[in-house]
């Protein structure tokens, strides 16, 4: 069995490539980082470790790699063999990888009818779907036709800490133990087994708990944290104001997510100390630059700050004041090697904050959650 995954990253090799390996396929990264292309291809191997006391690891064997940027044919070659397909790219750079996607699924319906899942496994509600959408506008009617039946783009919700990596080793990659693969069966074609993945008929519940929980709290420990001046998101989590602004910010989001889609509250609150405990995992040195990178993505109307901001109004009916500041916090976020940051910097100077918030959030100018955003913005401290 053949997987290819785009994306030979720390989710890449860390968390999907793992799971993939472990339930038999044979893996075929593909990557624009010559360097990590090579390694894979010289190595056919790397190792996984794991954060915690165990000092555990395990050897990822029988993958190769490929570049897209020198041998895109091979690519396509591939996916039109694949009997899986998955990304970890960054959902900036789905639109970038569908042209390749499309030319190897339109060779593919030539030569096979084999049924072909594409998962896109991104910090996003909807990658898959996406990727789809960008995938099929590069198809014509009669390939859009062959696939409709044979093609799956299942959405998908994926959960496991991975951050940047830095050992002598390029290609080892250190995880969390814990990891959430949620896929939603009904977006599936043929039969798929994977290890550690679990398919449920409604993914909505699982996908905005898992972005509204961990990456809403891993984002305002990082921004609130860059403003208190810490590096790493233990140091941040160590600081007593701060974690209780993260806790205080996911009562929010789990008021919002039990009314909305009736979790029980004692799991809820369940679920929110083990994240917690997660995001303070000793073994674990997390940038908060990592975690707060690219806040125009993260400011996005559909993404773990705003989104859950206006649905509070809606489904609990009170000012969302701790999500509010840690808007507020993303707005004020200056990291200057970070090339969001940097625009949204200049948009404020430039526009003023009422329309820089306006053009990345969607909040509309007169409402209230636009007022108490402002105010949160003028009066920040910690
Ligand atoms: N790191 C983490 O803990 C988690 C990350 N994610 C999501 O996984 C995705 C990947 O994140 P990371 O692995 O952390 O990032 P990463 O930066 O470590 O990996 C991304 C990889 O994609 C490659 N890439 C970039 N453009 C490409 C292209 N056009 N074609 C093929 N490969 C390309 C990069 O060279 C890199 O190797 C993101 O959507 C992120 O939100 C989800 C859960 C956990
Ligand atoms: O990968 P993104 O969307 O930039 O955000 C970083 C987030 O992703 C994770 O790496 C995994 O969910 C979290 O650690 C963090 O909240």
């Amino acid at each position: 069995m053949l997987a290819v995954h785009f994306g030979a990253g720390n989710i890449g090799r860390g968390f999907i490539g793992s799971l993939l390996h472990q339930s038999g396929y044979e893996v075929c990264f593909v990557d624009v980082n010559q360097e990590i292309v090579d390694l894979l291809n010289q190595k056919q191997a790397y190792k996984i470790g794991y954060a915690d006391d165990s000092k555990k690891e395990m050897t990822v064997t029988n993958i190769r790699a490929i570049s897209s940027q020198t041998h895109p044919e091979q690519v396509v070659s591939a996916i039109a063999e694949a009997d899986m397909v998955t990304t970890a790219v960054g959902p900036n750079v789905l639109p970038l990888i569908a042209g390749l996607i499309a030319k190897g699924l339109a060779k593919r319906v030539q030569i096979s009818d084999k049924p072909l899942n594409i998962i896109a496994c991104e910090n996003m509600i909807g990658g898959s779907s996406l990727l789809k959408e960008k995938v099929y506008e590069q198809l014509n009617e009669s390939e859009k036709e062959a696939c409709e039946n044979m093609i799956g783009f299942p959405d998908a919700a994926v959960d496991r800490i991975v951050p940047n990596q830095s050992h002598q080793d390029r290609l080892m990659v250190v995880v969390e133990p814990f990891y959430e693969w949620v896929v939603d069966r009904t977006g599936m074609v043929g039969k798929v087994r994977v290890q550690g993945m679990t398919l449920v008929d409604d993914l909505k519940p699982y996908i905005e708990r898992k972005l509204y929980t961990v990456n809403t709290g891993h984002v305002v420990a990082a921004y609130l944290g860059y403003q208190a001046g810490f590096k790493t998101i233990n140091e941040v989590m160590a600081n007593p104001t701060i974690r209780d602004h993260v806790r205080n910010t996911l009562e929010e989001t789990g008021q919002l997510l039990i009314n909305k889609h009736d979790f029980q509250d004692q799991e809820h609150q369940k679920y929110i100390e083990k994240i917690i405990q997660r995001f303070s995992n000793p073994h674990i040195s997390d940038e908060v630059t990592r975690v707060g990178r690219s806040p125009i993505r993260k400011l996005g109307p559909n993404d773990r700050l705003v989104s859950p901001a206006r649905q509070y109004m809606k489904y609990v009916g009170k000012q969302p004041v701790y999500l509010a500041k840690a808007i507020a916090a993303a707005l004020l976020y200056d990291f200057e090697q970070d090339p969001d940051a940097v625009t949204i910097q200049k948009n404020i100077r430039q526009d003023g904050l009422e329309s820089t918030i306006q053009h990345y959030t969607q909040i509309p100018s007169d409402s209230d959650l636009m007022k108490l955003i402002i105010q949160q913005y003028h009066q920040f401290s910690l």
